[in-house]
């Protein structure tokens, strides 16, 4: 048993603490809201979050911030990717001894291009981190408390710690697997919201199932290439964190994503959708990274710029899509790498 704080109290925050709290972790949660605090510890509910689930009793919750960190020096982080320089700014300076933080946002910040590990890496000062440890896969908190088979992948460039993790996390119904690969874990984690988001697009378009095995498909391609660009290795785009998070976000409801895709598609305006879903939609700032990333690195991202064109330019969806349809002809293979358009 160990002692380890969960910082978000959002939905995954949420189900990641629900895990540990069963595998009987001494589990703190922290939500920057007290009133979602003491709901948490009294009632052993979070109704914003996950209105039909009941928490462990085990499962305590706080709001003050300070108390999270001295609780624990094993650190999940789960907030949005927006939040993530400002929390990780403040636990900096409670952080008495080096900690093992272990994140699992799935975002790349536009303007800096800086994955997640690389934002905490800036905030959090050297002599107060062990490690950082991503998990990411396709693992709808929605599920993992109704405890459905849920695979996910722990990486760190130091194996040792991608494991420990493994071991912090594994449950009957929460299958971790271990990887190396912190660059493409994050990025196949980041990128498929955008075309999570492409793949409600095309439902609230109405179209079907030839569209979305398109997307899919065409979209791991450009994910493929950027990361390679970007020092992954394209073996992991195969695995949990790429191809599959991608089908788990392009075929669930569950997903704030496509959901938020789908209003689109139907004609929603942006600010609406948002407001509707209620959630983070990581998909949104990340596809303005991805189209800058396109840019910045001559990497063609056809799916990711016409998506930005939709949410920032305002284009009309089924004109973004029958542009897509209608690019000069390619070979199916040969620009993975090659970067013709
Ligand atoms: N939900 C899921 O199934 C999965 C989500 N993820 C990833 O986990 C991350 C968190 O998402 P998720 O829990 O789903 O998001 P939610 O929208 O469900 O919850 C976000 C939580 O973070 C809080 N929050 C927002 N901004 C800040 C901040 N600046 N400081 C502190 N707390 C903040 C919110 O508080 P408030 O209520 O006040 O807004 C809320 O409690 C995302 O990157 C997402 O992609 C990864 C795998 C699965
Ligand atoms: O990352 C997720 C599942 O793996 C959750 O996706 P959404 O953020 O689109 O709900």
């Amino acid at each position: 048993m160990e002692k380890i704080t969960v910082l978000g109290a959002g939905s995954w925050g949420t189900a990641l603490a629900i895990v540990l709290a069963e595998n009987n972790h001494d589990c703190l949660l922290w939500s920057h809201r007290a009133d979602q605090a003491i709901e948490i510890t009294q009632n052993h509910t979070n109704k914003k979050y996950l209105p039909e689930t009941t928490l462990p009793t085990n499962l305590r919750a706080t709001s003050d911030l300070k108390e999270a960190i001295e609780h624990s020096q094993t650190i999940v982080l789960a907030v949005p990717t927006k939040g993530i320089r400002e929390v990780c700014a403040t636990i900096n300076d409670y952080l008495s001894n080096p900690a093992l933080i272990i994140h699992v946002s799935k975002g790349i910040e536009p303007d800096t291009f800086k994955r997640i590990s690389e934002m905490i890496e800036e905030e959090i000062s050297p002599s107060n981190l062990q490690e950082i440890v991503v998990l990411s896969g396709p693992s709808h908190a929605e599920e993992v408390v109704l405890q459905h088979p849920t695979t996910v992948t722990a990486a760190c460039r130091d194996l040792t710690y991608a494991e420990k993790v493994q071991d912090l996390f594994m449950r009957s119904y929460f299958r971790v697997y271990s990887s190396s690969d912190v660059i493409g874990v994050e990025i196949g984690g980041a990128l498929k919201n955008v075309i999570g988001l492409a793949a409600g697009v095309l439902a609230g378009l109405g179209y079907g199932d030839n569209a979305k095995a398109a997307l899919i498909t065409r979209g791991l391609t450009e994910i493929t290439r950027l990361g390679d660009k970007m020092g992954a290795n394209p073996r992991t785009f195969s695995g949990l964190s790429g191809i599959g998070d991608l089908i788990a976000t392009c075929t669930s409801v569950h997903s704030r994503n496509w959901r938020a895709g789908n209003l689109l598609g139907k004609g929603y305006k942006l600010e609406q959708v948002l407001e509707e879903i209620g959630m983070v939609v990581e998909g949104v700032r990340t596809t303005k990274a991805a189209y800058q990333l396109s840019n910045h690195y001559h990497v063609p991202m056809p799916i990711s710029t016409a998506l930005y064109h939709v949410l920032f330019e305002n284009e009309d969806p089924k004109t973004a899509v029958d542009s897509l349809m209608e690019r000069s002809k390619k070979h199916e293979m040969e620009d993975l790498y090659e970067g013709h358009e």
